[in-house]
């Protein structure tokens, strides 16, 4: 195990140890003995189902990865529903709802967020604690692009600027105020917009996963001086997902040329004119699209948020994850 230990009373073990880190680090081997017993319930099959487009993720890195995190987050969610019942008999408060635990998921555009999200909630509802896991990406909660287009901001898709974090901050008070049907916006990425008029409704589940580039941001102080809420005080646990700026810049220029092939021939896909230019050209929009808008979110707004998370999860080459960093209680 790799818990670092108290450093030698000299300077230089001082500066160099991992003792002040906020963090427990574990490489993937490491990690994986936390799985202790639990037991593999998702197959093959079910692996690619939740798996997106180019992630490799296959059953030995749910083992190896997932199991554990599943584990620990168990934990994690039964404590908070001991000290829940514990709190109302100090209190004497009876016939309250219940409230979700919720689990942010952070990190780039193209860094496999969506895939991890999935498989999470696939593992989480099998423990006894959370049979009911529901899942929200934030995207729905962008500006429509008729907004984003007349406040010239096509180009800043995805900076916090684009969010209209108020619906945010409404949607998670409501869900932690174990309010039932709470609506969440949807957004599709075939229209690249916001649909209008659909939403998901999410009804008291046990866990709510809300993923996003932004779940970790917070926001510039109002000119009038109010201390806002940021979307991070919602979280009962939080995971950011990191990886090379290299390696996710190749991951989305792959991710684009293969969705040329597929979900850009769609008529109705906003990228649809990229399907008939030839591939060179094609690579330079998604080169230009990611130095352009993602690379620069990445280096600004979303990676300054990576020390805000419970764990980090960081990936080597192919997606697959290396080492884990857990925060120390
Ligand atoms: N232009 C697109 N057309 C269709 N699907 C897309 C497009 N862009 C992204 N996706 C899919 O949307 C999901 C979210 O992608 P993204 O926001 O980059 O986050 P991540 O890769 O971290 O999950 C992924 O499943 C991805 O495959
Ligand atoms: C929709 C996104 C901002 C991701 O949104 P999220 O679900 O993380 O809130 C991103 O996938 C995106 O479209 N970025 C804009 C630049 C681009 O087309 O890649």
């Amino acid at each position: 195990m790799n818990i670092a230990s108290k450093p030698e009373n000299t300077p230089d073990a001082a500066m160099t140890t991992d003792f002040y880190s906020p963090y427990h680090h574990f490489s993937a081997d490491e990690w994986a003995k936390f799985r202790a017993d639990t037991p593999l319930t998702l197959t093959a099959d079910e692996v690619s189902r939740l798996r997106s487009l180019d992630d490799p993720i296959n059953l030995d890195e749910v083992r190896r990865i997932y199991l554990s995190l599943s584990r620990l987050l168990s934990t994690h969610v039964e404590a908070s529903q001991l000290l829940y019942q514990q709190r109302n008999r100090f209190l004497s408060l009876s016939n309250v709802t219940k409230t979700p635990f919720i689990i942010g998921i952070a990190g780039s555009v193209a860094v496999g967020k969506s895939t991890t999200a999935r498989i999470l909630k696939e593992l989480l509802a099998r423990w006894p604690a959370s049979p009911k896991v529901d899942l929200i990406t934030t995207d729905g909660f962008l500006y429509p692009n008729a907004v984003l287009n007349r406040e010239s901001l096509m180009e800043r898709k995805g900076f916090p600027e684009s969010y209209d974090i108020g619906a945010i901050l409404r949607f998670l008070s409501a869900i932690k105020a174990g309010e039932p049907n709470v609506r969440a916006p949807r957004y599709s990425h075939l229209t690249y917009d916001v649909l209008p008029d659909e939403f998901t409704l999410v009804d008291r589940p046990d866990i709510l996963i809300f993923e996003g580039i932004n779940v970790l941001q917070s926001r510039a102080l109002p000119a009038d001086g109010k201390i806002v809420p940021i979307v991070s005080d919602f979280f009962d646990f939080s995971i950011y997902i990191d990886a090379d700026e290299d390696q996710i810049h190749s991951w989305y220029v792959q991710r684009f040329m293969k969705l040329r092939e597929t979900a850009f021939r769609d008529p109705t896909s906003f990228f649809k004119k990229y399907a008939a230019i030839d591939a060179d050209a094609a690579r330079a929009v998604a080169e230009g699209l990611w130095e352009n808008i993602n690379l620069k979110n990445l280096r600004q707004n979303i990676l300054p948020t990576r020390p805000r998370a419970d764990l980090i999860l960081r990936k080597g080459r192919d997606h697959f994850i290396e080492t884990v960093s857990l925060r120390k209680l």
